[in-house]
C-alpha cells in the first residue's frame, strides 16, 4: 500500500537516489531549503528543518519520514552541524512524534563510527584479506564533529522511540556514488552504496516493521567492514550491487 512519506533533504544526492527509483511507489511530500530544479513527485515544501512551524505543517498526514536534510560534510564546523544536523533532527523528531507519525528513517553516517579506523587497523581493514567487522551494536566513535552530530541524531532517535513510541531506524550510510564505486579509494569501495541499493534500502525502511534500529547502509561489497546482516534481518534489505563485481552497469 502506498504510504505518505515526508522526505527532508529531497534536493540532495541521497534524496535524488531515493526518488530516482521510488517516485511512483509512495505519496511524497518533499522538503528542502533549496527549491526544486527539476520535475518531482508530490508537493515540495521549501523550508528549513530547524523551523518548527514549517516542519509541523509539513508533518500533517504523514506516515513515514525519511530525514536526510543536514550538512553532509565530514569537515563541517560545529555551528553548522549543531544547527542543521542536531537541532534540525530534534525538530523533525519532535514534530513527527506530535503528529502521530509511525516511522522515521534517519540518515546517519559511517562517520559516527569513523574513529574505529585506527592507525593500527588501516589500511588493512579496507582490504579483502581482513575480517574486521562492525555490526551496529558497537558504541558510536566519531572521528570528527560531523560524526558527533550523527551520533547525537542516533541518540535523539533512541529517545523519541523510548519516550514517544516512534519507530526509528538509523541508517549509517557508507559512500553513495552514482554509476560505479569510488575510483582509487579502497575505503570508499568497502563502504560503497549504489544508487539502486540506496533506494531499495530506504524503501525497506518505509515498508518494514521495527522498533529502534541502527543498520549500515552499504551495498553487498565483497570487502566490507560494516555488516549488513541486521539490515537484511530487520528490514528485508537485499542489495544487488557489489563494488568488486562492478562492470560499468550504469543502473547502479
Ligand atoms: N552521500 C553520502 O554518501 C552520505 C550521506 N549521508 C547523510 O545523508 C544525508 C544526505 O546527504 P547528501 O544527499 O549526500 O547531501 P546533500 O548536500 O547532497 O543533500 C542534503 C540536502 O539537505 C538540504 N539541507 C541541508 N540543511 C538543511 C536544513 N537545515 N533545512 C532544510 N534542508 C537542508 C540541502 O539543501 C541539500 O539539498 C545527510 O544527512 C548526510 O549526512 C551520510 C553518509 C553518507
Ligand atoms: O557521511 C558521509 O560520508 C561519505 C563518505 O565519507 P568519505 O570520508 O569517504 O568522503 C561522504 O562522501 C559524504 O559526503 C558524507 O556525508
Amino acid at each position: 500500500m502506498a504510504q505518505s512519506v515526508l522526505l527532508t533533504g529531497a534536493a540532495g544526492r541521497v534524496g535524488q537516489a531515493v526518488l530516482g527509483d521510488l517516485a511512483d511507489e509512495h505519496e511524497w511530500r518533499l522538503m528542502d531549503r533549496d527549491p526544486p530544479t527539476d520535475d518531482h513527485p508530490g508537493e515540495f515544501v521549501v523550508g528549513d528543518v530547524t523551523d518548527e512551524e514549517t516542519v509541523r505543517e509539513a508533518m500533517e498526514g504523514i506516515d513515514v519520514v525519511i530525514h536526510l536534510a543536514g550538512d553532509p560534510r565530514p569537515e563541517a564546523p560545529w555551528d553548522s552541524v549543531l544547527t542543521n544536523n542536531i537541532d534540525g533532527t530534534q525538530t523533525v523528531l519532535e514534530a513527527a512524534a506530535n503528529a502521530g507519525v509511525e516511522k522515521v528513517a534517519f540518515a546517519s553516517s559511517n562517520h559516527a563510527v569513523g574513529a574505529y579506523e585506527t592507525e593500527e587497523r588501516t589500511p588493512e581493514m579496507y582490504q579483502p584479506h581482513d575480517d574486521y567487522l562492525l555490526d551496529g551494536t558497537e558504541l558510536p566513535r566519531p572521528g570528527n564533529l560531523y560524526g558527533v552530530s550523527k551520533a547525537a541524531g542516533e541518540s535523539l532517535g533512541r529517545y523519541y522511540h523510548d519516550e514517544h513510541g516512534l519507530s526509528v531506524v538509523c541508517v549509517r550510510i557508507g559512500n553513495l556514488t552514482q554509476g560505479h564505486p569510488p575510483i582509487d579509494y579502497e575505503r570508499g569501495q568497502a563502504m560503497w552504496l549504489s544508487y539502486r541499493d540506496c533506494a531499495h534500502l530506504f524503501d525497506r525502511c518505509i515498508r518494514a516493521e521495527y522498533d529502534y534500529e541502527i543498520v549500515y547502509g552499504i551495498s553487498d561489497n565483497d570487502r566490507k567492514y560494516y555488516s549488513i546482516d541486521r539490515a537484511r534481518e530487520v528490514l528485508g534489505y537485499e542489495p544487488r550491487d557489489n563494488s568488486a563485481h562492478h562492470d560499468d552497469d550504469s543502473s547502479a
